[in-house]
């Protein structure tokens, strides 16, 4: 189903830090948010996913205002890997993945057959079978955001918000976990520091600065060398990968930063 951000303000402690956010993210597309710290893309999701209230404006799955359903039916429908996704008690890695049949249990009913197979499957397909019986608490960062993630997926999604998922994992479980994404089925809205992975996982880019979409498209349209002295205020050229043909930018540690970022 289509993800849809309508004209979104939202104000935290009397600052705002959405301002008139517009976004579209098509059936089963994959939409990377990017932009500076602090521009407001873990604030955009959390307004996707219920933890905060827009002030104005409205977030639509399909055709509907997402406000307007139960939390149940809202969790049935959207699905979020966060940062703040904690877990302090002391569960297993196969009960932290089967949590996300929460929203689908009636009172205390144990799980199908077809769920049990859709935990394993999930743990399967990122790589935790093995971790089934472990502690949660246990884990590397690596291990329990991989955890999180088959748990996002065992909920059946309309549409998935990542924030920042490849935090913690090493470059192989990155590019295993990007090129998921693609080709999962629901829609993905996913957060990323890393614009050339951002670029290679994508199929368009949306870049915040200052709580306002200031650019959209294609990976190709939108990391331009302009773009990227405007908004993130550094100096960078844009070549293609030579297997991909996916920009790629190349950064200078050594070049003077622009001052004239936004
Ligand atoms: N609960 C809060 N109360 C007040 N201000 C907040 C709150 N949460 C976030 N902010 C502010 O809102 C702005 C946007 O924060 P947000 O976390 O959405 O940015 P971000 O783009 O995800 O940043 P980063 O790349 O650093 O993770 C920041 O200036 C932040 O300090």
């Amino acid at each position: 189903m289509e993800l849809a951000l309508e004209h979104v303000d939202l104000d935290l402690d009397g600052r705002k830090i959405l301002r008139d956010l517009s976004l579209q993210v098509g059936s089963g597309e994959v939409v990377g948010l990017v932009g500076p710290n602090g521009s407001g893309k873990s604030t955009a999701l959390r307004s996707i996913y219920r933890a905060l209230r827009p002030k104005t404006g409205v977030v639509r799955v399909g055709r509907t205002d997402v406000a307007s359903l139960s939390l149940r039916r809202s969790a049935q429908l959207v699905a979020a890997v966060t940062q703040e996704a904690g877990i302090e008690l002391d569960f297993t890695v196969e009960e932290v993945v089967a949590l996300g049949r929460a929203p689908y249990l009636k009172g205390t009913e144990p799980l199908t057959a077809r769920e049990v197979e859709l935990c394993t499957a999930a743990m399967r397909r990122l790589d935790v079978e093995r971790l089934a019986r472990r502690s949660i608490m246990t884990l590397s960062g690596g291990e329990r955001q991989r955890v999180l993630i088959a748990r996002a997926l065992v909920q059946e999604p309309e549409v998935l918000v990542l924030d920042e998922p490849t935090n913690h994992l090493d470059i192989r479980h990155q590019l295993e976990l990007l090129s998921l994404l693609r080709g999962l089925g629901p829609t993905v809205l996913v957060v990323l520091h890393d614009l050339n992975l951002a670029a290679a996982a994508c199929d368009r880019l949306a870049v915040l600065s200052g709580g306002a979409l200031v650019a959209s498209g294609t990976p190709e349209s939108v990391l331009t060398e302009e773009l990227m002295a405007s908004v993130f205020g550094v100096r960078a050229s844009v070549v293609r990968h030579p297997l991909t043909g996916d920009p790629q930018l190349l950064y200078s540690v050594t070049a003077q930063p622009v001052k004239d970022a936004h």
